[in-house]
C-alpha cells in the first residue's frame, strides 16, 4: 500500500543519490530507480535530451552509475526508521547473461522491494526494443522465473496492433509477475528544428524516445489493452503523458494502480507530486468518489 499512486519514471530524477533522495523526502507516494546495468555506463553523447512543447525526445543510452551503486542505496533506504514504503529498482542489461546475473545478486541481497525488469530501453545503439521480440521475451522470463522469487515487475515499449496485445498478454499471463508498466518512451522519434534546420540530440541523427503530451493516447490505450488481458493479480503500473491530475485519472480509469511521471517531472521537479496529489484528490471530491478503487479500471465504452 503507498499513501499515493504516484511516482518518478525509471530515468527522470533518479540517477543520483541526491536525486533519490529528493524524490524520497517529495510527496511522491514511492520511487524507482534509474535503469542500470552491472557496470557504470556513460550513456550517449550529449546533447541527449530535449525538452519541447508538447513533451520530449530523449535517447540518452542507459547511462547510470552501475549496479553496486543503487543497489546499496536501495539496501540502505530500507533499513531508516520509521519504515517507509517499498522502493522500486530497475534493471535493463545489456543482455540476458547480464539481466539473469543482476537478478541473481537481487535474489541473494537483502532488498527488499519490487524490481523492474526494463526491456524496452529504444536508444542504446544497435540493440533491439527486447519486448517487441516475443519469443526472446517469453525465453527470458523463463529463465528469469527459474531463479527470481522477489517481486518482479516489467517496462514495455508501447504496442499499436491489437494482436500484440493479444500475443504479449498471452506471454505475460503465464508468469507470476507483480505487475507490467506500461508504456516507455515511443521509440525513436524524431524532433526537427526548423530555424536551425537541425535535428536537437546528438545521438542516433537525431532520433530518440518521445515523452509527454505526444504520448498519451497511446499509454492509455496499452495501459487499458494489458488490463483487459492480464490475469487480475498482474496489476498495471500507467505511464505516459500524465502533466496533472486529470491526466492520472485517466490512466487509473484504464486500470493503471500506479502512475509515473517523467518528461513532466523533468520539467517541474520533484514539487510536482505535491500539485498531482491535490488534482486527484479534487477530481476525486468532485465527482463523489472516496477511493480510487470506487473508479479504477471502470472506464465506459459506448
Ligand atoms: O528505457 C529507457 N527509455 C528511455 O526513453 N530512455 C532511457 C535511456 O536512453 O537510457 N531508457
Amino acid at each position: 500500500m503507498f499513501e499515493n499512486p504516484f511516482m518518478n519514471a525509471s530515468g527522470v530524477h533518479c540517477m543520483t543519490t541526491t536525486e533519490l533522495e529528493e524524490l524520497a523526502q517529495s510527496k511522491a507516494g514511492t520511487f524507482i530507480t534509474k535503469s542500470c546495468t552491472r557496470n557504470k555506463r556513460s550513456g550517449n553523447p550529449e546533447p541527449r535530451y530535449y525538452d519541447v512543447a508538447l513533451g520530449s525526445i530523449n535517447s540518452m543510452g542507459l547511462p547510470n552509475l552501475g549496479f553496486n551503486y543503487y543497489l546499496d542505496y536501495a539496501i540502505n533506504y530500507e533499513q531508516r526508521q520509521p519504515a517507509k514504503p517499498p522502493i522500486f529498482f530497475s534493471i535493463a542489461g545489456m543482455n540476458t547473461t547480464e539481466n539473469l546475473e543482476m537478478l541473481a545478486m537481487i535474489e541473494s541481497s537483502n532488498f527488499k522491494g519490487i524490481t523492474e525488469l526494463n526491456l524496452s530501453c529504444p536508444n542504446v545503439p544497435g540493440k533491439p526494443q527486447l519486448a517487441y521480440d516475443f519469443d526472446a521475451t517469453f525465453s527470458l522470463l523463463k529463465q528469469v522465473f527459474k531463479q527470481f522469487t522477489k517481486p518482479l515487475g516489467i517496462k514495455l515499449p508501447p504496442y499499436f496492433d491489437l494482436v500484440h496485445f493479444d500475443q504479449m498478454a498471452e506471454i505475460l499471463n503465464q508468469f507470476p509477475l507483480v505487475y507490467v508498466n506500461s508504456i516507455n518512451s515511443i521509440g525513436n522519434g524524431l524532433y526537427v528544428d526548423p530555424q536551425k534546420e537541425s535535428v536537437v540530440i546528438k545521438p542516433k541523427e537525431g532520433f530518440g524516445g518521445l515523452g509527454g503530451e505526444y504520448i498519451k493516447p497511446t499509454a492509455l490505450a496499452n495501459v487499458r489493452a494489458f488490463y483487459t488481458r492480464l490475469k487480475p493479480d498482474i496489476k498495471l503500473i500507467g505511464t505516459g503523458g500524465i502533466r496533472n491530475g486529470q491526466d492520472a485519472f485517466e490512466h487509473l480509469l484504464c486500470g493503471a494502480t500506479m502512475v509515473q511521471i517523467g518528461t513532466e517531472l523533468h520539467k517541474e521537479g520533484p514539487s510536482i507530486f505535491d500539485r498531482l496529489t491535490k488534482e486527484l484528490t479534487e477530481i476525486m471530491a468532485e465527482k463523489g468518489y472516496q477511493t480510487i478503487e470506487d473508479f479504477r479500471g471502470k472506464l465506459k465504452t459506448l
